[in-house]
């Protein structure tokens, strides 16, 4: 159990957690752990598979390792998840605001890898979000937030053990991601120490 990973990614809204959480899916067989909302789907969002899309109620009835409120909606992840997730492979990962983030790593240590993703310009994740195709109340909503404002600076509770990684050049992040994998699966797993490319 001890050997077993998830990658924490974190990070403000548009910064490109889940196309991260997709690449390392796609390129390690990495499964992400699927947490629950109340928020509604969005154009492509599938139930099972983004999200379990939950009813304030159904949202109750479940038991969260970390739950949070974000732009006026809730989010929860579980043990089971994990364990599930974990059953299928060493290495897995989860998108969660820096809250949640804050809370893995206290709970899971080590086995937790933070990876703080950022970018230059906040305005770039505004023009990102509406690209996706985001409902424009929802996006007015989000980054309006407190939430949003605090995601995007990196939590003190993470200052020495998160990877940071700016997302402003896919290609960029590719090779710094796999630069954080290998480091991790070769057991060093120490962010200060791993030079990330510019
Ligand atoms: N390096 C990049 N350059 C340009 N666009 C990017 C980059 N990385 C991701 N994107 C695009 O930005 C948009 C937001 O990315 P993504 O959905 O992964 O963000 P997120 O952090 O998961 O957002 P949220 O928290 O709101 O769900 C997507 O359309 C994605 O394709
Ligand atoms: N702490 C948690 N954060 C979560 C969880 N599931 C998703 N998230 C994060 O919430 C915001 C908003 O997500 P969005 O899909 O509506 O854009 C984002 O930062 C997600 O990473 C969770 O279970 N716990």
């Amino acid at each position: 159990m001890k050997n077993k990973k998830v990658f924490v990614i974190t990070g403000a809204t548009g910064v490109g957690k889940t196309t991260i959480a997709r690449y390392l899916q796609e390129n390690y067989h990495m499964p992400r752990i699927i947490t629950h909302t109340t928020r509604p789907p969005r154009n492509r969002e599938k139930q099972n598979i983004d999200y379990y899309f939950e009813t304030p109620a159904s949202f109750e009835e479940k038991h969260y390792l970390e739950r949070v409120a974000y732009a006026g909606f809730q989010y929860g992840s579980s043990y089971e998840g994990l364990n599930h997730a974990w059953e299928k492979s060493d290495y897995t990962t989860i998108v969660l605001d820096t809250a949640g983030a804050v809370t893995y790593a206290r709970e899971l240590g080590n086995q937790a890898v933070i990876l703080f993703i950022t970018v230059a310009h906040p305005d770039t994740l505004i023009e990102r979000v509406q690209v996706r195709g985001d409902n424009p109340d929802l996006v007015t909503r989000r980054i309006t937030s407190p939430e949003f404002l605090r995601d995007v600076k990196l939590p003190e509770a993470l200052e020495n053990t998160a990877y940071v990684i700016k997302n402003d050049d896919w290609a960029i992040t590719k090779t710094n991601i796999d630069l954080i994998v290998q480091d991790v699966m070769q057991g060093r797993a120490l962010p200060h120490k791993l030079k990330l490319k510019e």
